[in-house]
């Protein structure tokens, strides 16, 4: 375990400070650098690569491509994220060629960005999901596209989906005001990053448990503690710096099936909205 992992990330600036400090919350020390001079360096220094695609622009896209490259040669974890992509083709294209060419080994979205990335019509508004229920065609789709990029899926919601080669894995904590403070998927991949720079790739989904188990048990302790969103987004990082393991552990509402039809049953079962 390394102590203070620097965790790389480029990301836009609508969420970059709460992503920094999210990171620093939890015991990992973020930079955001994204000079194309410098972040090979900056890549080849540090415990992990996340890159989000929000707000893209060019330069960013070069920088992710010259940290990919670092990260795939030093074997460090890359986390991509695909903020927008259910809206912008450029920065579906950008998606794939990133999978392909630097094997991330978790790629994240909502549901309507990974409907996006396999290929499949969504309802997306803008960075928001559009849609929330997955067909066992859909789900089965995920799986393909793990085996064929060696790759986790996080499907986030009210009901997070892990899909890896072999199962399926739901995580139903969490509270509605995680989408009414922009950004909170963003601050999650910064977190994804420090918990995957602790473990080796055989345990990234217990990883990916733990940061999602983090963020959404955190939330539902500041919803209960707060009224609006300005003290709940404060209390949010209360509880991300403060809450400790055995605060977590027994309240993570996990359900793991291998087949597909038992998720979609699972999700229909237990979806609120
Ligand atoms: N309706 C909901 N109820 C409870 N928790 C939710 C709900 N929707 C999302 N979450 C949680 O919020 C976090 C962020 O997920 P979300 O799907 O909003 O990401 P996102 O769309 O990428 O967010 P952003 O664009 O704000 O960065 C996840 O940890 C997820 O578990
Ligand atoms: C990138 C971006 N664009 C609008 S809001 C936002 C942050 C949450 O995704």
């Amino acid at each position: 375990m390394i102590k203070k992992p620097l965790i790389h990330y480029i990301t836009h600036p609508i969420a970059m400070t709460d992503c920094a400090n999210a990171i620093l919350a939890i015991g990992g020390s973020p930079i955001m650098a994204e000079h194309h001079a410098e972040v090979q360096d900056i890549t080849a220094k540090s415990s992990a690569l996340v890159v989000n695609l929000g707000n893209t622009t060019d330069y960013r896209m070069q920088a992710m491509r010259l940290s990919g490259q670092v990260a795939l040669e030093k074997r460090l974890p890359i986390v991509l994220d695909l903020t927008g992509i259910a809206v912008s083709s450029l920065r579906r294209t950008f998606a794939h060629d990133f999978i392909t060419m630097f094997s991330p080994q978790l790629v994240k979205g909502n549901v309507s960005e990974i409907l996006a990335l396999l290929a499949f019509a969504t309802q997306a508004n803008g960075v928001d999901t559009g849609d929330n229920h997955l067909t066992t065609e859909q789900l089965m789709k995920m799986r393909s596209f793990c085996q064929a990029h060696s790759c986790i899926l996080l499907v986030t919601g009210e009901i997070d989906v892990i899909v890896d080669l072999g199962r399926f894995i739901c995580l139903k904590n969490g509270s509605d005001k995680l989408i009414q403070v922009t950004g909170t998927g963003c601050l999650l991949s910064g977190m994804l990053g420090y918990f995957l720079s602790q473990v080796s790739d055989l345990e990234t989904v217990d990883a990916v448990v733990k940061a999602v188990g983090l963020l959404t048990i955190a939330s539902e302790y500041a919803d209960k503690n707060t009224a609006g969103l300005g003290s709940f987004k404060a209390s949010l990082f209360d509880y991300l710096g403060n809450l400790k393991p055995n605060q977590i552990k027994g309240k993570i509402l996990y359900f793991e099936r291998q087949m597909p039809q038992d998720i979609v049953r699972y999700r229909k079962d237990n979806w609120h909205e």
